[in-house]
């Protein structure tokens, strides 16, 4: 085999190649990680590549298989790990110039949960600092370029992890999701990108953005790896108090379905008038048309509510909650310090020079909409709409089993062409803000590419713990458009 066909590799191909011995661990890593080096300059996806450690594990891996040892899930797979999640010894930026020196002296459990599956981490993922972004231009190590075109952005915050994936450093990685950053990232390079319900992911050592809304999930070229990596990482967790206790299915018993008879995919009508661009609509109608193909009855949903206010919604929830989390952030802890006179004055150089733009902003938007002439106003009100979400997503899924819309209003856009307005780039969570607000699961898949060789994404959104109806549907799509590719010179369709 030829080096650069490692990289095509799903994480289930890897490993039958590891038990034959077709190759090694130490063999795929290298590659890996020469790959990594040769396109950084381009790409940017990674703020920390683990070289050093990479190469340690690989040649640990090894030397357990030649014993027989047994073999996790994940064992000997290259991941990429979002650097908002916390990895004992490895800094972790948040893409952030508070956080650049930041050594955590523990491990998310995520990262446990990888690591006892056997898995690989090779690199820390570029981000929009601490997660606040749609494009990855907002991280204070650079943007990220999408490896598809690199005059436009990969999406955002998880824009690293995505660009990863698609350019075959790792056939998978984990971002966070608070408004859309693990799906709309997805959609934008081409590859599956899973938010999991409110709930289910533990996510102790994730550094909180917005905690009534952060969910991680994992990015994939295919649905049986992406099912391997939420099985991995959904382990129940005592240290996050959100991170529900109840038995996980199998989710590899929710793919390989022949059909979907019996089964209600809700199609989401009434955004067609919206500025949405023609050919996601034409994705969409796709997709639906392979359900219905497979035996699915398609029934007509409305989210009028969803579509129309979950984005003043999510941006006067999100901030608020960012304001109280980066409290934390005052130049004392984590390292992050400035020359001052006094407290006050230590505060106010430190935070100022220690957070971007858009971080700023958050922070404003959030102390404003909680100060206490306002909080009734905007605060408030803005929980009374989530309620009123929730409930409309509840008559929804009274009517069908997952629902179907875009990810995205737009494919990926230029760089810089939505820096100085920040609503044009909040337009960009229209469709998978409401999921978050609901505490839903969302999955954002490729389904083809756009005339101008663009990938054209599409999200299913299912039931609270539905993952394995949305893989169920998601696996029918995959079976007749294929799996997600590379940038290596894989098929564009
Ligand atoms: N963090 C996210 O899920 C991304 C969202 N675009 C935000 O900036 O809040």
């Amino acid at each position: 085999m030829k080096n650069n066909e490692f990289l095509k590799l799903s994480a289930i191909e890897l490993i039958s190649g590891y038990k034959k011995g077709s190759y090694t661990i130490s063999d795929v890593i290298e590659t890996a990680l020469e790959h990594i080096e040769a396109n950084e300059r381009n790409l940017n996806a990674l703020i920390t590549p683990m070289y050093e450690e990479a190469r340690s594990r690989a040649w640990m891996l090894d030397a357990a298989l030649s014993r027989g040892e047994d073999m996790g899930p994940l064992f000997g797979v290259p991941v990429v790990v979002k650097d908002n999640i916390t990895i004992d010894g490895i800094r972790t930026t948040c893409g952030s110039r508070m956080l650049e020196n930041w050594i955590p002296p523990y491990s998310a459990h995520v990262v446990e949960c990888l690591e006892r599956a056997g898995a690989v981490i090779i690199g820390k993922a570029n981000m929009d600092e601490f997660a606040m972004g749609s494009s990855t231009e907002f991280s204070a190590f650079g943007p990220t370029l999408n490896p598809w075109d690199l005059s436009r952005v990969p999406g955002g915050s998880s824009g690293g992890s995505a660009a990863s994936v698609a350019a075959g450093y790792a056939p998978i990685s984990l971002g966070s999701d608070t408004g859309g950053s693990i799906r709309q990232p997805a959609a934008f390079c081409g590859v599956y990108g899973l938010k999991p319900t409110y709930g289910l992911v533990s996510r102790f050592g994730l550094v909180a953005f917005a905690s009534s809304l952060d969910q991680i999930g994992p990015f994939a070229r295919n649905l049986s790896d992406l099912a391997v990596v939420l099985q991995v990482i959904s382990e129940a967790d005592t240290r996050d108090a959100t991170c529900v206790r109840k038995e996980r299915p199998n989710y590899l018993d929710f793919l390989n379905v022949e059909s979907l008879k019996g089964f209600k995919v809700g199609y989401l009508s009434g955004y067609e008038s919206m500025e949405i661009d023609e050919e996601i609509k034409r994705g969409v109608t796709q997709a639906l048309r392979i359900c219905q193909d497979a035996g699915a009855e398609i029934v007509e949903v409305k989210l009028p509510i969803s579509t129309r206010y979950g984005l003043p919604c999510y941006y006067t929830i999100a901030p608020a909650e960012a304001s109280s989390n980066l409290a934390r952030f005052d130049g004392v802890q984590y390292g992050f310090s400035v020359e001052a006179e006094d407290l006050q004055d230590l505060y106010l150089k430190s935070r100022g020079a220690g957070f971007g733009p858009e971080v700023k902003r958050r922070i404003l938007i959030g102390t404003f909409v909680l100060g206490s002439s306002r909080y009734d106003a905007y605060y408030l009100q803005a929980q009374k709409v989530r309620q009123l979400i929730i409930r409309e997503f509840d008559a929804a899924f009274s009517r069908a089993d997952v629902l179907l819309m875009p990810a995205t209003p737009t494919l990926p856009f230029r760089r810089g062409e939505k820096m100085t307005d920040p609503v044009k780039t909040y337009m960009a969570d229209l469709f998978t803000i409401p999921a978050n607000l609901a505490g839903l699961p969302g999955l954002s898949m490729k389904i083809s590419f756009s005339h101008s060789g663009l990938p054209i994404g599409v999200q299913l959104v299912g039931k609270k713990f539905g993952e394995g109806d949305i893989l169920k549907t998601a696996s029918v799509i995959e079976k007749v458009i294929g799996p997600a590719v590379t940038t290596l010179g894989g098929d564009r369709k």
